[in-house]
């Protein structure tokens, strides 16, 4: 079986820019990988057969992404290959870390190279910005300053601390926030450098806190140990540390009900050093560059 991580990304900094008429808005957000996620593992099956285990709780399989990805494939390219693919679930979902954009990101790398498709990590972008604007991201794979409506990609390269995330327990709407009028929507558009320069923030966390007094609540005794944000539309936040071990003290001090969990920051996502591990195991196999 053909084992891959699906990380977590966390979103250092998030501003909204504008919105365009399609509704769509224009951000200007930091990327970072962290070396905590799901994990997929993948066997090739006949006939074309797709199947999913375990189930995801309140997601039918046709719904899920893994499974959305894998069937793409298959009609984009005529793939008459199968798959059994197990998930081993551990990101939240609806928190802010992507987890379905990474698990989807993960099995359309996965599927290229078992089903040995040949297909590039631009076309395997493409095709994922079609399941979520966050696919491409976790494609590529390298921590990233994303602007225009999240398509427009700089290579970045931020301090890589320890991370405490803390889930407050809630799921958060990416589309009840942006339909949302409170939300501000016209943080100047700067550059990169700029952007590194200033403190860092999130313009939608304002209106999460207030839409979700859980998220207030936790921020609020976050950040009397250390800088602390939301990320993306929330609900999960985080805050950096210089140690593991400060970033687990802290973890240990948390209200009894909050789960979170202690991680690296990766300016490479984990992805791509487990797909070394593989090449370096089998040289010949196919490998999308
Ligand atoms: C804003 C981010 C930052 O990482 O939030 P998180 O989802 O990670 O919290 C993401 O780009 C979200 O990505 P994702 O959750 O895949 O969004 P999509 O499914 O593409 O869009 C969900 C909904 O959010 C709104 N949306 C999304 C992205 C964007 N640039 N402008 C928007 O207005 C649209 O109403 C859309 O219908
Ligand atoms: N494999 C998957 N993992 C997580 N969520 C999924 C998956 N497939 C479909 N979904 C749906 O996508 C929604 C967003 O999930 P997720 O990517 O974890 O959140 P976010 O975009 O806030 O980081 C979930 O609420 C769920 O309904």
């Amino acid at each position: 079986m053909m084992v891959l991580p699906a990380p977590a990304k966390l979103n250092l900094f998030l501003y909204i820019t504008g919105r365009r008429d399609d509704g769509y808005h224009s951000l200007q957000t930091l990327f970072q990988f962290v070396d905590h996620g799901d994990s997929l593992g993948f066997e090739a099956a006949p006939d074309g057969e797709l199947s999913l285990s375990p189930a995801l709780p309140g997601v039918a399989p046709e719904q899920n992404l893994i499974i959305k990805a894998a069937r793409l494939l298959q009609s984009q390219t005529g793939c008459t290959q199968g798959a059994r693919i197990h998930m081993t679930k551990r990101l939240p979902m609806g928190g802010g870390l992507g987890g379905g954009s990474s698990d989807a990101a993960t099995t359309l790398v996965a599927l290229n190279r078992l089903w040995q498709l040949g297909l590039s990590l631009q076309q395997l972008a493409r095709l994922g910005l079609t399941l979520g604007a966050d696919v491409p991201v976790f494609i590529h794979g390298q921590a990233t300053f994303a602007e225009g409506v999240g398509d427009i990609f700089t290579p970045a390269t931020p301090p890589e601390p320890w991370y405490l995330v803390l889930h407050p327990g809630i799921e958060v709407a990416t589309a009840a926030i942006f339909q949302d009028p409170d939300l501000p929507r016209n943080s100047p558009v700067l550059s990169l450098q700029q952007r590194l320069a200033l403190p860092w923030e999130n313009d939608c966390e304002a209106l999460v806190k207030k839409r979700h007094p859980e998220v207030a609540k936790l921020l609020g005794w976050l950040l009397e140990y250390a800088p602390s944000r939301m990320t993306g539309t929330g609900a999960c936040i985080f805050a950096s540390f210089d140690s593991r071990e400060q970033a687990e003290q802290t973890l240990a001090r948390a209200p009894e009900s909050v789960h979170g969990f202690v991680a690296k920051g990766c300016n490479r996502s984990p992805l791509f050093g487990a797909l070394q591990q593989l090449d370096a195991a089998s040289p010949s196999s196919d490998t999308a560059t």
